[in-house]
């Protein structure tokens, strides 16, 4: 065993105090192996003037939308899809895809984030650059049946289940699958009722938009006489360990079946706000006990991957909607990008505590719009940019230290990623 001593921080705790300690972390194990009062380690990692938070969890994502970054911007959901990004995405190619996905993994690793939920395509390549980049992921191959025939829209389920199937477990176990039907909408019913089972045999918890837009859910309201997440229910699709995204638009029946079901929901402001899809009842979610986790959904709807700026702007978005101060506090947006989201994933993660897996973020609190410190928890959710985490920590290994990412090349992610965004643009004109 060989150990790393992140050495002179505060320490972020479970029950969000803040007390100085060290962390010990095997990193052949990945675990944390004592808070607090510590052995020497093998190794050290500087941590004064920081604070030490467990790594952020974005848990939802289409990361290779990198590449459509300011592509389209302005338009709500529905004429995004269709007239912008459908468009564009039918021109990816699996090294696109690859070249976008490293650099949302750089740009994750920079802001601190450890893991993340991603629902896309090319997803092989897309799991080889998360185990490159040594981060932990849920992976899906998204399933969209518009424009397709049957045998294609089939093709594609069995193209979900066959990567979730065969990735569950790679890279030493940091990417774990899911099954993605893209939306309730987007995805043929008896498609849905002949692959569901077999997600549930093959043991792969499901991922999909619900309730994002009145578009969405109006349709199903008038067609089935039900609500979005009943209909979803009905498939199977509502079950522990499930996780769906955005859960804008639902009503109290609905946030009560999550509850007793035990799925999660995925928070995505940033998004809602910039398509206008709507302010989700997350004061409602929580007081239900539904797990709410944060993500940022694509870098076109957002339009980066910071999890410090959706903390924030869940907050903002959560007492702007409801009208009241105290809705939606700075805790509740640490709990969410934190411990919620490994929840949501599934992971054992998401709390600084002896026995997790040591998946971390060492803030440097020493900067003008971090000082003074009343209080570092409000400091996170208000006054925190993912530019000012110093080192990104997962499963025990430094993937950044001193803001230099160890596991990729920045520069060459970058350039690389800029000429596959231009000739992607190019050949879909
Ligand atoms: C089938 S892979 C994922 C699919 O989802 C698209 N997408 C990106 N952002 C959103 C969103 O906010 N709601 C619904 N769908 C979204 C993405 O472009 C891919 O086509
Ligand atoms: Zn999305």
């Amino acid at each position: 065993m060989t150990t790393l001593r992140i050495a002179g921080g505060r320490v972020l705790h479970p029950d969000f105090s803040v007390r100085e300690g060290d962390v010990l972390v095997d990193d052949e194990s990945g675990e944390i192996l004592a808070v607090g009062d510590v052995a020497d380690g093998d190794a050290t990692l500087d941590a004064h003037g920081c604070l030490v938070m467990p790594g952020l969890v974005n848990a939802h994502c289409h990361a290779a939308m990198t590449l459509l970054r300011g592509y389209a911007d302005d338009k709500p959901l529905e004429s995004w899809l269709r007239e912008d990004v459908w468009p564009v995405e039918a021109e990816l190619t699996d090294t696109d895809i690859r070249a976008g996905t490293e650099l949302a993994l750089v740009e994750l690793v920079k802001a601190g984030t450890t893991a993340f939920a991603d629902m896309y395509f090319s997803m092989p390549e897309v799991a080889e650059a998360v185990a490159e980049s040594g981060l932990r992921a849920r992976l899906g191959h998204g399933v969209v049946g518009v424009g397709k025939d049957e045998e294609a829209a089939r093709a594609d389920h069995e193209e979900s289940l066959d990567f979730a199937r065969e990735y569950d477990g790679y890279a030493d176990g940091r990417v774990r699958t899911i099954y993605t039907p893209h939306s309730l909408t987007t995805v043929d019913e008896s498609l849905l009722r002949e692959y569901v089972p077999k997600a549930r045999e093959a043991g792969v918890p499901l991922h999909y938009h619900a309730n994002e837009t009145r578009d969405e859910v109006d349709p199903i309201v008038e067609e089935r006489d039900e609500r979005p997440l009943e209909y979803a229910d009905d498939l199977g699709m509502v079950e522990e360990d499930d996780f769906v995204a955005h859960g804008v638009h639902s009503d109290a029946r609905e946030v009560e079946l999550l509850a007793e079901r035990g799925t999660a929901v995925v928070h995505c402001p940033a998004s809602n706000m910039k398509l206008a899809s709507g302010a989700a009842p997350i004061p409602s979610y929580r007081e239900a006990g539904v797990t709410v986790a944060l993500g940022t959904d694509g870098a076109a709807s957002n339009n980066d991957l910071d999890l410090f700026d959706e903390m924030r702007d869940a907050a903002m978005l959560g007492k702007h909607a409801a009208g009241d101060a105290s809705a939606v506090p700075a805790e509740a947006v640490v709990e969410m990008a934190t411990a919620g989201g490994a929840d949501a994933l599934g992971l054992d993660a998401g709390r600084i505590e002896a026995g997790r897996r040591a998946d971390l973020a060492v803030v440097d609190f020493e900067a003008a719009h971090l000082t003074p410190t009343h209080d570092a928890v409000s400091n996170l959710a208000y006054a925190t940019r993912g530019s000012d985490v110093r080192h990104t920590i997962c499963d025990g290994e430094v993937v950044m230290c001193d803001r230099e990412v160890l596991t990729l090349d920045e520069d060459a992610v970058r350039e690389r990623a800029a000429e596959h965004a231009a000739d992607l643009v190019a050949r879909a004109e």
